[in-house]
């Protein structure tokens, strides 16, 4: 009954929320979803348009939080029929209220402060939305059916790292089980380390990184330090680098007991040594997104699903059945941002890709030497 009341109100407030008549919607709207104190009511103080719709300033009546007004936030956006995003700022809470809808953007290369950075796309205000794997977010797995996207952000993740990191700083490992047909175009790049294309060449890799990890440890504990920002800080001359291992449809690797093991025990333990996974599925079965990779990889990017049992599998909730598909999904990292990523087809990303091309990577290739010198460059140097 609330549901419907507010859906068939909510598109006039948004106009409303100018004309004067504005608070008195607004007290409505606290009223409805309890978010209030003692008859006291959520005080505004400031609106103000933005380039995306308009923002809200309320102070607060004592004992409402800010926890309070997100676990309303999904009422507040039916009622209001828009998206929002609720902030906490020096005793006050924000409202953001975003008129537009997400829209589909070509990829562009993004520059990023952390070090091993994944962009994502974009979020509800034209927000770059991206995952730091060095602060919190060590392991992601990558979700949706087929035709929801999961190439192409895959394909723009990777691509926007080889343009935008150096290659002593970071060192990626693909495994792509469809015999290169996904990552082929990487294949080349000077970032790639090792590229794997059966179960044989990908259980080898994940042996060896796990070896990686142990000697990592191992380095740590020698140097009384707990993890790779610590050695880093410590040992500036002879920073470890990054290294991110992408499995394109870690399902089939799944099936081989060996490398599933291997694949588990790199989720559980590496996440402090610098080395993290990227995993991507498009066969949304509880028996393939289990307990063991929920424990161990709790940063999810959903894609379109078919069906809302799907949505469950991955996000635990209903939503991906809605997306539109073409790379609109929700980051699943504590609570849900809905986002869109950034449209790069293979033959944009091998054209941006040719100049980061290497000689001795031309062939599959599996390197013992895991550091060393390297010839680096960024995009932004190279298109100088
Ligand atoms: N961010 C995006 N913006 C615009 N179009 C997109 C975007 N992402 C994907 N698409 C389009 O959607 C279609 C499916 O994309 P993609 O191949 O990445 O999906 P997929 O989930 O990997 O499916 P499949 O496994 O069947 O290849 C393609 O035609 C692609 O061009």
């Amino acid at each position: 009954m609330f549901t419907l009341t507010i859906g068939s109100i909510g598109l006039g407030l948004g106009y409303l929320m100018f004309s004067g008549m504005e608070y008195a919607n607004w007290k409505t709207l606290f009223k409805n979803c309890g978010l209030y104190k003692d008859e006291m009511y959520p005080k505004l103080q400031e609106k103000k348009r933005t380039l995306y719709g308009y923002c809200l300033r309320f102070t607060l009546p004592l004992g409402l939080g800010c926890d309070d007004f997100l676990r309303k936030q999904q009422a507040i956006e039916q009622y209001l029929n828009r998206k929002i995003d609720i902030k906490y700022s020096n005793k006050n809470i924000l409202i953001e209220v975003y008129e537009t809808e997400l829209e589909i953007c070509e990829f562009k290369a993004t520059e990023t402060r952390g070090p091993v950075d994944l962009v994502i796309g974009y979020t509800h205000g034209g927000k770059l939305l991206k995952i730091d794997l060095a602060d919190g977010a060590p392991h992601v797995l990558i979700a949706g059916e087929t035709g929801s996207g999961k190439s192409t952000v895959l394909r723009s993740i990777i691509t926007n790292l080889i343009l935008t990191k150096k290659r002593r700083d970071i060192k990626l490992h693909l495994i792509d089980l469809k015999k290169g047909a996904e990552f082929g175009i990487f294949r080349k790049c000077g970032m790639v380390e090792n590229f794997a294309r059966d179960r044989g060449e990908a259980e080898k890799l994940l042996h060896k990184l796990s070896c990686e990890v142990d000697r990592r440890y191992d380095l740590f504990f020698k140097n009384d330090v707990v993890d790779i920002k610590e050695y880093n800080q410590r040992f500036k001359n002879k920073k470890l680098d990054y290294q991110i291992v992408f499995v394109d449809e870690f399902a089939d690797l799944r099936r081989e007991k060996e490398s599933q093991n291997i694949l588990l025990e790199l989720a559980s333990k590496a996440r402090a040594c610098g080395i993290h996974l990227v995993v991507s599925t498009q066969r949304p079965s509880a028996k393939i997104i289990d307990g063991d990779i929920r424990a161990n990889i709790p940063i999810i990017v959903g894609l379109k699903t078919a069906t809302e049992i799907n949505s469950r599998i991955i996000i635990e909730e209903n939503g991906l059945e809605k997306l539109r598909g073409k790379g609109h999904g929700f980051l699943k990292a504590g609570k849900l941002k809905e986002f869109q990523s950034m449209n790069l087809t293979p033959e944009r990303a091998r054209d941006l890709l040719k100049s980061f091309y290497v000689e001795q990577n031309q062939e599959h290739i599996e390197k013992d030497d895991i550091s060393g010198e390297v010839k680096d460059f960024s995009f932004l140097e190279v298109i100088k």
